[in-house]
């Protein structure tokens, strides 16, 4: 007589679906996620709990490993594939959560009846239940002891790729605030509030909502679903980081615009930055190109776009051949660079194990072209916005100052005073007014990297 299937709570289902597809085929939980809660029917109470539950063993799942290694006596590559999700879920419940221990073991036994062989519902049932043997702080305390080194330490106990902690602890340190490492580790473990733009001219924020502290059009709604407050305002409300909002404004407020600029955002997918920049560019009669290389992310950009009354261009070119068919050509350029996203990992749980230093590498290299080309599209005078989502001085700084050294003509400008000025309180910035790099764990945005370009006109005409 066969012991499969026995039904496993859905909120369960759900999670284990999306991890092993996050495994298996490089899912992206967020945008996967969403679709497994409608396509199970799940209520709201039970969509957060597949939400925590996904997101959290997701985040975690370097922490768990180390654990269930231990408990399983055997490395985990040495474990099934499969089995090894269950385990991580369980784990996760066990852990970090309130979950009663004997539902966490029970359901994770029937996933793994689902999913793997006989024999291995014997083996998720014993590991789980050594993992329950031991409090949580007794296994914080048997990881750190296990952990080769300090940095080894501190990449177990937060869950993060020990060459993760080592780029944010060079990041720090490069504004002299290295002693934040481990807060800002902590807040990646930290699920993001919603926060939303009313863009600006079009739209304001609702009653009862709560203004950011930061970005003047950025609020957070005071409860309800945001997607309804997006809908109900026709998507002149949008779900967009602070961070990511100030970055934007720093470009579009960096000087009054003059009637007849003409702007660029050079990488404009899916659309956020865009919508916001032509928002700006209405109110100020500057005009607006948005490229995106991908198509299918250039249609996100016209859809992001829709809500705003001006005509926007959007083109599907390679941005690193801008600046050579378009030289001169734009008044102000936003750059927001493809880049490893290290500093967006609140959000996206799975990244922080997908990206590799190798990653860093290729992006950088991209970088560089992508910013040569929109100094070569900038007209003398205008001002380039370099911004990443990424606080790895590899793609920060260095971009920034490699940038500075082989371009005669291009200056950085005072993007920290510029900055400030625009936000509605005062941020705690590093000294270094070249830069402002934002943090999840100082300012709740995304970890952003802005930089403020000029390009002087060349000697002959100041002359
Ligand atoms: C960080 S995202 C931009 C986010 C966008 N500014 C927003 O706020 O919604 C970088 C974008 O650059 C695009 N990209 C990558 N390489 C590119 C290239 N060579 N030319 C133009 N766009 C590129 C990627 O497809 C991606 O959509």
């Amino acid at each position: 007589m066969s012991e499969r299937p026995t039904r496993v709570q859905p909120a369960r289902q759900v999670a284990y679906d999306v991890i092993s597809a996050v495994r298996e085929s490089d899912a992206y939980a967020n945008l996967l996620l969403p679709t497994r809660i409608v396509r199970a029917g799940l209520s709201p109470a039970d969509a957060g709990l597949a939400t925590e539950l996904t997101y959290g063993t997701l985040r975690m799942q370097g922490y768990y490993d180390r654990v269930i290694a231990i408990a399983a006596g055997r490395p985990i590559d040495k474990i099934d594939a499969p089995i090894l999700d269950v385990l991580r879920l369980g784990a996760h419940q066990l852990l970090s959560t309130r979950v009663a221990p004997h539902a966490a073991v029970n359901e994770s036994v029937a996933l793994a009846r689902m999913v793997g062989s006989r024999s291995t519902t014997g083996f998720t049932n014993g590991v789980l239940r050594e993992i329950g043997r031991h409090t949580p702080e007794e296994w914080r305390q048997r990881i750190l002891a296990a952990a080769k080194n300090q940095d080894d330490e501190l990449a177990s106990v937060s869950s993060h790729p020990v060459w993760v902690v080592r780029a944010f602890r060079r990041a720090l340190e490069a504004e002299g605030r290295g002693a934040e490492l481990e807060e800002l580790l902590a807040a990646d473990n930290v699920a993001p509030r919603v926060n939303l733009i009313a863009l600006p001219g079009l739209a304001d924020a609702p009653e009862g909502s709560t203004p950011d502290r930061y970005s003047p059009p950025g609020f957070t709604a005071g409860g309800g679903d945001p997607q309804a407050l997006v809908e109900a305002n026709d998507g002149r409300v949008r779900v967009q980081d602070e961070g990511s909002q100030l970055a934007a404004l720093a470009l579009s407020r960096a000087r009054p615009i003059l009637p007849g600029e003409r702007w660029l955002d050079l990488c404009a997918g899916p659309g956020g930055k865009a919508a916001l920049l032509a928002a700006e560019a209405l109110t100020g009669g500057a005009t607006l190109v948005a490229n995106e290389v991908v198509p299918a992310r250039a249609e996100l950009v016209r859809r992001a776009l829709a809500p705003v009354p001006l005509d926007v261009e959007v083109w599907e070119r390679d941005g690193t051949t801008i600046g050579a068919s378009h030289p001169e050509a734009f008044d102000r350029i936003l750059l927001d660079a493809p880049c490893t996203g290290l500093g967006a990992l609140r959000r996206r749980p799975e990244a922080r194990w997908r990206k590799t230093p190798r990653d860093v590498a290729e992006l950088t290299a991209l970088q560089t072209r992508l910013l040569d080309s929109a100094v070569d599209a900038l007209a003398p005078g205008g001002v380039l916005a370099y911004v990443t989502c990424s606080p790895h001085i590899g793609e920060t700084r260095g971009i920034i100052a490699d940038a500075l050294d082989r371009h005669d003509d291009l200056e950085a400008l005072s993007t920290a005073e510029v900055v400030q000025q625009l936000a509605v309180e005062r941020l705690d910035l590093a000294d270094d007014v070249l830069h402002a790099q934002l943090w999840p764990h100082r300012h709740g945005t995304d970890a952003m990297f802005i930089a403020l370009l000029t390009k002087n006109a060349p000697a002959e005409e100041r002359d």
